[in-house]
């Protein structure tokens, strides 16, 4: 397995650089998930229940965003008698080799690869589940809408798309409140004020938030007729897309 040590990255309150998927945060990364994305597993436990209600045997699900793998391994922990291909999809050199590193136990078992591509460019055959988590919100916005036409293109009828992210509230009351439970969340976690301070300074303008309302648009505006959020905890939704 893979080693994964604790994320102590912005302890010093020091903003070096704006934050990027490098090594450093690689190295981190599936500590920093656990304790930054609430309900992370939760969400993973969700996911693997819709696919189970969409996917046949054999069918092929790509991730987009991949990271170290996380999702994938534990779907595949989650769907052993499916017999799926899964297929991560990621831009950081570190993150794939991490990836690569965790699967080696589950590659005699289960068919997981792992590619370095552009996810706004990369092609999708064969695709009948494609899962986006935590990836769309650090996509420069403009591109979003062309991002989802083409996952929707690439999917057959009666293709799903899961979609998670980091979201805004409408209100921008309720919005502070909503990152105020977030903060005290993190905190729970173990985070300082500093360390939490210091990543939404390196955030600044790198992830950028939809609305539940923003994100469901670009799905309808893409062709999906069948939207649903399946999971919400205050500022972090996720949503299931059907493609009849
Ligand atoms: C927050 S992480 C996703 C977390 C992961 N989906 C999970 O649930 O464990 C965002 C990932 O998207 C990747 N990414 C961002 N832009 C990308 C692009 N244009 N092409 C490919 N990967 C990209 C980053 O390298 C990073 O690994
Ligand atoms: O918004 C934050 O402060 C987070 O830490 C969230 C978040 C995310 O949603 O992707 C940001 C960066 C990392 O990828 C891990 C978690």
């Amino acid at each position: 397995m893979a080693n994964s040590f604790q994320d102590t990255l912005f302890t010093s309150g020091v903003i070096a650089e704006d934050f990027t998927f490098n090594e450093h945060v690689a190295e981190v990364f599936d500590d920093m998930l656990d304790r930054s994305i609430p309900c992370y597993r939760l969400v993973i436990d969700a996911m693997a229940q819709l696919l189970s209600c969409h996917l046949q045997p054999g069918a092929t699900v790509y991730d987009l965003g991949c990271s170290t793998g996380t999702t994938l391994l534990e779907l595949a922990k989650r769907l052993p008698r499916m017999d799926l291909t899964y297929i991560g999809i990621d831009n950081a050199p570190a993150m794939l080799a991490k990836a690569r590193c965790k699967s080696v136990e589950y590659s005699k078992d289960h068919d997981i690869r792992f590619l370095h591509s552009d996810i706004i460019s990369c092609h999708l055959p064969g695709a009948k589940a494609v899962l986006c988590n935590y990836t769309l919100q650090f996509l420069r916005p403009l591109t979003r809408q062309s991002f989802i036409n083409r996952i929707f293109t690439a999917l057959p009828s009666g293709g799903v798309l899961l979609l998670s992210e980091k979201i805004i509230a409408r209100s921008s009351r309720l919005n502070r409140d909503f990152i105020e439970i977030y903060h005290s969340f993190k905190k729970k976690q173990g985070y300082s004020e500093l360390e939490i301070a210091a990543k939404r300074e390196a955030l600044e303008n790198i992830l950028i938030p939809f609305s539940i309302e923003e994100n469901t648009a670009l799905l309808r505006q893409a062709g999906f007729t069948e939207i649903e959020p399946f999971f919400t905890w205050f500022n972090f939704s996720s949503i299931v897309a059907l493609k009849r």
